[in-house]
């Protein structure tokens, strides 16, 4: 089932909690919507079930309007972060409690619980009850209760959350292969990028009541079309820099010095007109070394260097400015002083407009690339 949402906006009293969101919603797709607490995630998710009314706008399921549609007749389901089992009721009773409005015959109902029991690896328990199962075990359950109603869409608000952090990266692969599995429309609530990133096929991000960007993790990684997408995925955090463009000279003035003490110079790629620009560089892209091999190599003193083994997050700074170099091998964690390269590379350098926040594209991502700009 293919899902739409037109103009939605939503107002809590004088509180503004959605504006205008309008997205399609592929048959079958895995589709994520992420942003920071309180950007109106679970407000949507709770729109489309139709637990609470929108403010204004319609929701369409396939090519039928859904707006005033009670929630019984959305034939839905939902996975809740605090799972909402029954807890006097055991693991089989629960997932056969979810199929109670389908008015399967009982032999339907038994083959159904199996069948989800099995899919979520909890045969074995389906005598238990909640409190006698791990946390994993009773999202399990919850999952399974959504799954077994064979719905063609499933709604998932945060629902790996009160999990720890490998039982979650266990579960968010679990969940994938499930839908790879059953194909269902899935629209996954999170608020972390990292999840959003591995399992969705798609990603809403959502910010300030807007939607800033739909697209698939990599457009989203190698395009992002404003400074918040920008900084909201990936992990560490891109860094942004206050920049004066000088396209004539083809040059960006950096908010560094260089070893003489004169503001430190890079290269400019074509296409960018002069004028002042909030400048990203994914930490991945800037590169580090002991000695200067380079003109526009910036001088940096050292702040901490977080090994990670194969990897260093190293935290740098030049005249107050402090920024993180992730690179793919050890650093010395004595080194006191750096130099480091930033990339040249028009797709490796981000300008946004300081007032809006947009992106703007060089000429050789306007040329190269259409994908993922919407
Ligand atoms: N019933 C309500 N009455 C008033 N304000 C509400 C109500 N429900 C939600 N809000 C407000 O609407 C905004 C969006 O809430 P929502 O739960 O959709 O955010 P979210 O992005 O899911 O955040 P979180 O990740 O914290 O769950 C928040 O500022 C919240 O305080």
């Amino acid at each position: 089932m293919a899902i739409q949402l037109t103009h939605l906006t939503k107002h809590f009293g004088d509180t503004p909690v959605l504006d205008d969101i309008t997205a399609t919603i592929n048959e079958g797709e895995f589709y994520v919507l992420v942003g920071p607490s309180g950007s109106g995630k679970s407000t949507i998710l709770r729109i489309i079930a139709g637990l609470i009314p929108a403010t204004s706008g319609d929701i369409y399921f396939d090519d039928k309007k859904v707006t005033d549609a009670a929630p019984k007749d959305r034939h839905l389901a939902m996975v809740f972060q605090n799972y909402a089992l029954l807890p006097f009721m055991s693991v089989a009773e629960n997932i056969r409690f979810g199929l109670h409005n389908l008015h399967l015959s009982t032999a339907d109902e038994d083959a159904r619980v199996a069948d989800a029991l099995q899919m979520v690896h909890l045969s074995d328990l389906a005598d238990r009850k909640p409190k006698e199962l791990s946390g994993g075990q009773q999202q399990r359950v919850a999952v399974a209760r959504a799954i077994a109603t064979q719905a063609n869409l499933v709604l998932m608000d945060e629902p790996l959350s009160n999990l720890d952090a490998q039982l979650r990266t266990e579960m968010r692969e679990e969940l994938v292969e499930l839908h790879k599995a059953l194909k269902m429309t899935l629209i996954y609530v999170t608020h972390d990028q990292t999840e959003a990133m591995t399992m969705g096929e798609r990603i809403m991000v959502l910010n300030d009541h807007r939607i800033q960007q739909v697209g698939t993790p990599l457009e989203l990684y190698n395009h992002p079309q404003n400074a918040f997408v920008a900084t909201f995925i990936g992990s560490p955090k891109m860094n942004m820099f206050t920049v004066t463009v000088d396209a004539a000279a083809k040059t960006i003035t950096l908010p560094m010095v260089d070893e003489d003490g004169r503001p430190a110079l890079i290269p400019l790629p074509a296409g960018i007109p002069s004028g002042t620009y909030q400048l990203g560089v994914r930490p991945e892209k800037v590169r580090l070394s002991l000695a200067s091999a380079s003109e526009y190599d910036v001088p940096v003193t050292v702040v901490n260097v977080a090994s990670l083994g194969r990897a260093s997050n190293v935290a740098v700074k030049n005249s107050d400015v402090e920024f993180i170099a992730d690179i793919a091998e050890q650093f010395p964690e004595d080194a006191a002083k750096a130099f480091v390269t930033f990339p040249t590379a028009a797709a490796d350098l981000h300008f946004f407009a300081p007032d809006t926040g947009l992106a703007v594209t060089s000429a050789a991502e306007k040329a190269g690339v259409t994908d993922g700009i919407a």
